[in-house]
């Protein structure tokens, strides 16, 4: 296990589960847990979870999101409500929310995803940037949170495909929120030496 660098700062993330059902209570919700339990094991830093699950309706996820990057949150990541249906308005209401784009994040996800479903590309995940949070949708697949994520690996853990988290301590950086640290075994953050604590 990596040993952090540097005593790790707090940082505070918004995770939110994007779904009829599981909002409603007609399945239990996967995405909530899979996404804390991912992050926990990722960083070294200590995080305080704000946790939201709510139903695909545009102007609820908007002002999820809105309440959660005027809070503080440094990151927040969705699941659920990316792909063509009609219901499925995640990156609509991202977009409507954003100062900037960051479409890097969502070219890489899909291509990650091809490596697991043919399916991959009915993702239409977009990831944003409003003040100081970095917001990124995430396929509502309980399982793709990881594979989004961490990347696709060999069965001796070598990278074969970097996850798009790898690239999300440095973006944190760049918009003013605290230095992130990873496990290295869950995910190598990239960051170019000069920015390298
Ligand atoms: N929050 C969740 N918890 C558990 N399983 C989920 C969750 N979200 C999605 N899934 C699973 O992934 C599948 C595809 O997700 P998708 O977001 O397309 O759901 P959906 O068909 O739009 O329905 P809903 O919004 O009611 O979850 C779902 O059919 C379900 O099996
Ligand atoms: N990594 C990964 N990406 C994935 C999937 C998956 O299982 N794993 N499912 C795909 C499917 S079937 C769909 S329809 C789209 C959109 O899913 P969403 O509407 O649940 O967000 O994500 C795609 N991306």
């Amino acid at each position: 296990m990596t040993q952090p660098a540097t005593t790790p700062e707090p940082v505070t993330i918004g995770i939110v589960s994007v779904s009829d059902r599981a909002s409603s209570g007609t399945y239990q919700d996967k995405g909530l847990p899979a996404l804390h339990d991912w992050l926990k094991r990722a960083l070294h830093n200590p995080i305080t979870f704000e946790p939201r699950l709510i139903p695909d309706e545009q102007e609820r996820i908007s002002a999820t999101l809105v309440e959660l990057a005027g809070m503080g949150c440094s990151l927040i990541l969705t699941t659920g409500g990316t792909g063509p249906s009609p219901r499925d308005v995640t990156p609509e209401a991202t977009l409507a929310v954003a100062d900037k784009e960051m479409p890097g994040f969502g070219e890489q996800m899909r291509r990650i995803s091809l490596h697991f479903v043919p399916t991959a590309i009915l993702s239409r995940q977009v990831a944003v940037v409003r003040g100081s949070s970095l917001i990124i949708n995430l396929p509502g697949q309980p399982k793709a949170i990881a594979e989004t994520l961490e990347g696709l690996k060999d069965g001796a853990g070598e990278q074969l495909v970097p996850g798009i988290f790898a690239a999300v301590p440095y973006c944190i950086d760049l918009i003013g929120g605290p230095y992130l640290q990873t496990r290295d075994a869950v995910c190598k953050a990239f960051r170019p030496k000069s920015a390298a604590r």
